[in-house]
């Protein structure tokens, strides 16, 4: 039994250091305006503003500042909110002015959600390894595809009709086609192993979350409760003996089976089974929830279109397999009205009303007096260059079919990158821009593709009766996502 005295002290302790924390979120007193009154009160208000309508807060800032940095304060901290011309400083920088690395760590606070020590050669065997073993991966993923969409799609047994929530389906839809060439073919149908990743990943925002208005001293104590409550604890004990297995299967064997064996044999690598098993972690949290919700959007998207134009994606989805002998990379990067609608829904929706984060390495003189201190965090505003009048023609209509239209019309060949779902190139800020940008962002396109391809082919897209549309935008911090209650009529095709 806890003593009242002690009880007392303890309590006391917990309200000076989570005064201090707030004392300290909310003491800014540089030059650039901020969004707010100020003092304690006032850092609450904007707080609680940020995190249920990010969204209003922007276009306040917008509004009142004319596309002047401005400062926002969250309950993670003080954000320097960047317009449209800092895109190019971002992108150019050489990590002189900005650091990447630590703004992602500090985001998700690692330290004490996932702990990886070198989350550069992860990021390496992405962009190498990963890359190169891409068409070797499509079989996986369609079987995978195709098996996972058998189980999930099921008539229910009321009506008949295969009506499903699709933000939910899709999200352990995607954890299991993705863990197929992660960990491969038996770890990715265990449901233990996908229930306790899921829940790992759902789980890791919300720590980072609650850990980040934790005062520092406490975070050790309450992400040493966390561990055990949902955190990594379940889902590395589950990996360890694969994991273990497939560092000693690597010093035989000269092919990459699945990413954890690239992992392993990437010559950067620590090789314990800790260190790999977490970045295995890492790798679920990065490429599901992301991946999708983009899917759940361009599906909802895509049923509101007229049947005519879908049929001509799904004529040339199969032109493509026939010509080219099939799901080859080569078949899939000929998808360009898919790779357009995709394109469309990172500019029109994406995942979050800001991003690119980074710490500042040095102060940014803005050239008017002002400057964003050294040590800041900065975002990029997705809406003034994902919605710029003078780069896109009618920004604020959703058009699936503009990015295909523009490569027509440009004559882009294949090779050429422009206007599609990959290209990072400071236009469309979905996976970041610059050399930071996503490193999953080609597997990606390859997954999302092969999905969008096989139901297009297997099912009709239909929304249920009286609903009119694409379902609404849920939005929570800074995150943004399709309305998970919302459902859509898959009918199979014959
Ligand atoms: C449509 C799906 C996806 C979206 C929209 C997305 C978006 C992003 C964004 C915005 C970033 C941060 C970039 C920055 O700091 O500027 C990022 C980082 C990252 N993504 Fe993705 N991502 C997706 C899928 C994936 C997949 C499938 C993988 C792995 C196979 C992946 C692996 C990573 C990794 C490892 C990082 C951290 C990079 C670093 O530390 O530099 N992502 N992603």
């Amino acid at each position: 039994m806890i003593s009242l005295p002690a009880l007392t002290i303890a309590i006391a302790a917990f309200l000076a250091a989570l005064y201090y924390r707030l004392y300290q979120a909310t003491s800014y007193s540089g030059g650039l305006p901020c969004i707010g009154e100020p003092g304690i009160l006032g850092f609450l208000n904007a707080a609680v503003r940020c995190r249920a309508d990010m969204k209003g807060v922007l276009e306040e800032g917008r509004m009142r500042w004319g596309g002047r940095p401005f400062v926002v304060r969250t309950f993670s901290g003080i954000l320097f909110v960047l317009g449209s011309e800092f895109v190019e400083t971002i992108k150019s920088d050489s990590d002189k002015t900005f650091d990447q690395t630590n703004a992602f760590t500090q985001v998700l606070l690692q330290k004490y959600t996932l702990d990886v020590t070198d989350r550069t050669a992860l990021v390496n065997v992405l962009r190498t390894s990963v890359n190169r073993s891409m068409e070797s991966y499509i079989g996986p993923l369609l079987e995978e595809t195709q098996l996972s969409i058998n189980d999930a799609f099921k008539p229910k047994p009321e009506t008949g009709l295969i009506d499903i929530p699709i933000v939910h389906v899709l999200d352990a839809l995607i954890a299991r086609v993705t863990n197929r060439v992660i960990v491969g073919e038996q770890l990715c149908r265990s449901p233990e192993y996908l229930q306790v990743m899921s829940r790992f990943i759902r789980n890791m925002r919300k720590h980072a979350g609650y850990l980040r208005i934790t005062p520092p001293a406490l975070r050790p104590i309450l992400s040493y409760i966390f561990f055990f409550t949902g955190g990594r604890r379940e889902p590395l004990k589950g990996l360890r003996p694969y994991v273990k297995a497939c560092i000693e299967e690597s010093e035989i064997a000269n092919e990459d089976k699945s990413m954890v064996h690239a992992l392993i044999r990437n010559p950067a690598s620590v090789k314990t089974v800790e260190e790999i098993s977490k970045r295995v972690l890492f790798l679920n949290f990065a490429s599901t929830h992301t991946s999708s919700v983009m899917l759940s959007r361009t599906l909802f998207e895509i049923a509101t279109l007229p049947r005519t134009e879908i049929d001509e994606i799904r004529a040339e989805v199969m032109q493509a397999l026939k010509e080219e002998g099939g799901w080859t990379k080569k078949a899939l990067s000929r998808f360009g009205r898919i790779d357009s609608a995709l394109t469309e829904v990172g500019r029109v929706f994406g995942l979050a009303h800001v991003g690119s984060h980074r710490i500042t390495l040095q102060d940014l003189n803005l050239g008017d007096g002002t400057c964003i201190p050294r040590g800041a965090t900065v975002v990029i505003d997705h809406q003034p260059v994902h919605f710029d009048e003078e780069y896109y023609e009618d920004p604020d209509k959703c058009d699936l079919l503009r990015f295909y239209k523009l490569r027509q019309k440009e004559a882009r060949p294949a090779t050429d990158p422009k206007h599609t779902f990959v290209s990072a190139d400071g236009h469309a800020l979905v996976f970041g821009t610059g050399r930071h940008a996503c490193p999953g962002r080609f597997f990606a396109s390859y997954l999302l593709k092969i999905i969008i391809g096989h139901i297009l082919l297997n099912y009709d897209l239909s929304y249920p009766s009286g609903v009119k549309g694409s379902p609404k935008t849920i939005q929570f911090n800074r995150a943004i996502f399709p309305d998970p209650r919302a459902t859509l009529i898959f009918t199979k095709r014959h």
